[in-house]
């Protein structure tokens, strides 16, 4: 069954185009990590989804009475708030004691309800946005950058938490992560995104496209050249086509 399924979608900011023509659907229950260069579209796709931006053009159709769940890139909190964990899940909309300690403990923050916003680690304030996002017992989890600025003990202990969170909702989830292990080793699908969609299939799949090679390589320069990434083609999205990449050479 198709949650959400994108035709044809076209998005500008500011007269300019961000994503063009991207078309792909999620189905029930799997992991899809978009990934792609800084600026490439990956939060406007994702916020597209949520419904938070309109298309310029094309569609974005959901399942009838879809409940998503979003994890943003960044919620700034003014430090000097006094907000406690709990108080902080009750807003906008109030929620039981009930449903705010199932969501904590499912999101592995069961003891941190009490606690001020303003005292958490990265880590723990993650899985408090975690917690947030699964209060409406989401079929559809989707996380922005969700590990960024967690070490790579506290991001690989983030990620188990999300297959947990998968295994006992049976959601769906779409990421965008920047990290390689976690795209290679914890996802059914990769979406190479770079304003628009440059080659999809299942991670290994993808892995042998020239496209991912350009963008991958091996090891941590492949890392790098994520970000050095430069696409000057337009093409179909059957990755077969002649690639001009600058693979990063250092
Ligand atoms: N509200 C906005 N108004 C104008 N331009 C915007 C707006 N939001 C995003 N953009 C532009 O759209 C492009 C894509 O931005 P987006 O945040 O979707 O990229 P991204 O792939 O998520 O980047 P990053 O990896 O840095 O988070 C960028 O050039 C950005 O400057």
């Amino acid at each position: 069954m198709s949650l959400v399924t994108l035709t044809n979608l076209t998005i500008h900011h500011g007269g300019n185009p961000v994503l063009t023509g991207v078309n792909f659907n999620i189905q029930a229950g799997e992991i899809v990590t978009v990934v792609g260069p800084n600026g490439s579209g990956k939060s406007t796709l994702l916020r597209a989804i949520i419904g938070a931006l309109q298309p310029s053009s094309g569609q974005v159709a959901r399942a009838s009475g879809l409940r998503v769940g979003y994890v943003p890139q960044k919620l700034h909190i003014d430090p000097t708030l006094p907000l406690t964990v709990r108080r902080f899940l009750s807003l906008p909309l109030r929620v039981t004691n009930a449903a705010a300690t199932q969501a904590l403990e499912q999101a592995g923050a069961g003891r941190l309800a009490n606690q001020q916003m303003a005292g958490l680690s990265g880590g723990q304030f993650q899985r408090v946005l975690l917690a947030r996002a699964l209060l409406c017992d989401p079929q559809l989890l989707i996380l922005d950058e969700a590990t960024q600025g967690l070490d790579q003990p506290g991001s690989a202990a983030f990620y188990q938490q999300i297959e947990t969170v998968r295994q006992h909702l049976g959601c769906a989830v779409l990421m965008v992560s920047h990290e390689l292990h976690v795209v290679m080793a914890a996802s059914d699908r990769v979406i190479c995104l770079n304003g628009h969609v440059c080659c999809e299939g299942e991670p290994e799949q993808v892995a042998s496209a020239p496209e991912y090679r350009a963008l991958f390589g091996s090891g941590t320069q492949g890392a790098l050249a994520l970000y050095r990434h430069e696409h000057n083609h337009s093409h179909d999205q059957d990755c077969t086509h002649e690639h001009h990449d600058h693979e990063a050479a250092q």
